[in-house]
């Protein structure tokens, strides 16, 4: 009687408490004293390790996290758990799989002030960016539940009144392995689709932003997922491989950098395993001079400084036509001379710190190196916290590039934006195209003729008319080229977790040959 009375006191107090977390945390504070492995519906310590990592806050510097990376023998507690939940949910109905991913959307947005203030801490994108991608990632959720009571076969009528069937039916234990940029959205594009279709899932977020994923993992536990329903491993490439590698695994979708998912299409070859590749990218945007001026420097913009830059469908190379290209430079510039760099947890901050020092440095030589080959622009450098000196970052758009260049070639994953003059469609279209990757690309034109002649024309997976980087959970979004294979998002990434049988029907007398 005293529990039954207590249960609406607990269920009212407990978003309460979340609301009162994320308002207390201030940069400089949080220390994470919990295990960040997650199994059979909770946090364990992993029975054995590959090593120890580390996690910072990058706006500070400090370390906010140590941990042991996995080793074989908890990939494979991890991947049993996953199986043993499989079990369970494989035989679940379409609509009940999807109330367990629409209560679990209702806890993200619920909680969506605390995830995103750990999102911001750990990955040190602004507090106002975070709460999009938390926005995106319940989306991402409630748009899959959607599609689950709908999955359905075919029937087809064959002669003498046999019949066969489709069955759409899930693969087994998925593996997620997610790169830091998004840790918590790249984790429910992978999971939303995955569960949606009866699988279970291993998660390996990358060692730089180890923590919000387990914070993923108990919802979906909470939300009432079978216990082992969705796990997370920690570690970084030696982990993942011991998940690549493993038997069980049914599939593998992976984002993060071309070279790591070559490595990880070689390994799941040996195991004939079906993998999905979103990797980076050199996008183009294109910009007519008849576009709409105001909009195409916005969209400019919204393709290169988001989440400080580090965003694998970036359009960082920006083709101006030549008419246009002084007044679009200068229109940057000033814009970009106005983005409020700082503390990413205060509310007018835009541009948090890069990732880590590594990161900074390989922004700092791209920017170095191209300096010496053009005279540019380099806007606006600011140095915070000299003593941690972890997060300076610097905005760069950089002033009448050539196709040449190394930074207008290689992905810098950083706010350094190429500007690049152009004259005809035909030539842009020819330059835009000449690289191997082909993520995402962008036209501004007012001409709608033209802007669909030339998206039909652009080599990349997603391309954007008169904006950028805008990511409805609706639209399939993945790339052509060393880009990757394999969609997120919209209905086809069912397709991508599941398989189909073929069940025939035999209505009357076998008839042998024999
Ligand atoms: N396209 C994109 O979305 C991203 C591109 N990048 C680019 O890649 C560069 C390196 O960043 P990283 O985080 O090191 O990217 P990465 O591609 O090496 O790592 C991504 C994920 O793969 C895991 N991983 C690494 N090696 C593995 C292996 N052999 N087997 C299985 N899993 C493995 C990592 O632990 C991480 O979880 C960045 O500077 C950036 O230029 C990084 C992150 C995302
Ligand atoms: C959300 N969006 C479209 C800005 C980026 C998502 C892709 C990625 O970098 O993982």
């Amino acid at each position: 009687m005293k529990l039954l009375r207590a249960a609406p006191i607990i269920r009212f107090l407990i978003p309460k408490l979340h609301q009162t977390m994320s308002r207390s945390l201030s940069t400089g504070v949080f220390q994470n004293s919990q295990p960040l492995n997650y199994r059979a519906g909770g946090r364990v310590q992993p029975v054995d390790s590959v090593g120890q990592e580390q996690a910072y806050e990058p706006s500070t510097g400090r370390v906010i996290a140590t941990f042991a990376c996995s080793g074989e023998k908890e990939v494979n507690e991890a991947i049993q758990s996953a199986k043993t939940a499989f079990k369970i949910w494989r035989q679940k109905s379409g609509m009940e799989r999807s109330r367990v991913l629409l209560e679990a959307a209702r806890i993200i947005r619920e909680r969506s002030e605390e995830l995103a203030t750990m999102e911001t801490i750990n990955n040190g994108k602004s507090i106002f960016e975070a709460r999009v991608d938390i926005e995106i990632s319940w989306q991402t959720l409630e748009y899959y539940a959607g599609l689950a009571g709908s999955m359905a076969g075919q029937h087809v009528q064959l002669p003498g009144g046999s019949f066969g069937y489709t069955r759409r039916e899930p693969l087994g234990v998925c593996v997620g392995i997610g790169a830091w940029n998004y840790p918590f959205q790249i984790a429910c594009w992978k999971s939303g689709p995955a569960l949606a279709c009866g699988n279970a899932m291993v998660y390996k977020p990358s060692p730089f932003t180890p923590i919000t994923v387990v914070l993923l993992a108990e919802i979906f536990t909470e939300a009432g997922a079978p216990p082992g329903l969705f796990n997370v491993v920690q570690g970084a490439a030696a982990t993942g491989e011991f998940l690549c590698k493993h038997a069980e695994v049914a599939k593998i979708s992976f984002t993060g950098s071309v070279p790591t998912g070559s490595k990880i299409m070689e390994m799941a070859s040996k195991g004939i395993k079906p993998v999905t590749l979103e990797l980076g990218g050199k996008s183009p945007l294109i910009i007519f001079s008849d576009s709409n001026f105001d909009n195409a420097v916005n969209g400019a913009l919204m393709a290169n400084f988001l989440t400080q830059g580090q965003v694998c469908c970036n359009g960082t190379r920006v083709f101006v036509q030549r008419d246009i290209l002084q007044k679009f430079t200068e229109e940057v510039v000033k814009k970009v001379a106005k983005i409020k760099i700082g503390d990413p947890l205060l509310e007018d901050t835009r541009m948090g710190p890069l990732i880590n020092r590594p990161q900074l440095e390989k922004v700092l030589a791209f920017v170095k190196g191209a300096k010496e080959q053009v005279s540019c622009l380099a806007v606006k450098m600011v140095k915070r916290n000299q003593t941690a000196a972890h997060h300076e970052v610097s905005l760069s758009p950089i002033g009448e590039c050539r196709d040449d260049m190394t930074c207008v070639k290689e992905e810098i994953f950083g706010p350094v934006m190429s500007i690049l003059p152009f004259d005809t469609e035909e030539e842009v279209l020819e330059r835009a195209n000449n690289t191997t990757y082909g993520l995402a690309a962008g036209v501004f034109s007012r001409d709608i003729q033209r802007a669909h002649r030339v998206a039909a024309g652009l080599q990349a997976g997603m391309c954007f008319i008169n904006n950028y980087n805008v990511s409805p959970v609706e639209l399939p979004f993945g790339g052509y080229k060393k880009s990757g294979f394999g969609r997120e998002n919209g209905q086809v990434a069912i397709e991508y977790y599941s398989q189909l049988k073929t069940v025939c029907v035999e209505m009357g007398n076998v008839e042998s040959v024999f």
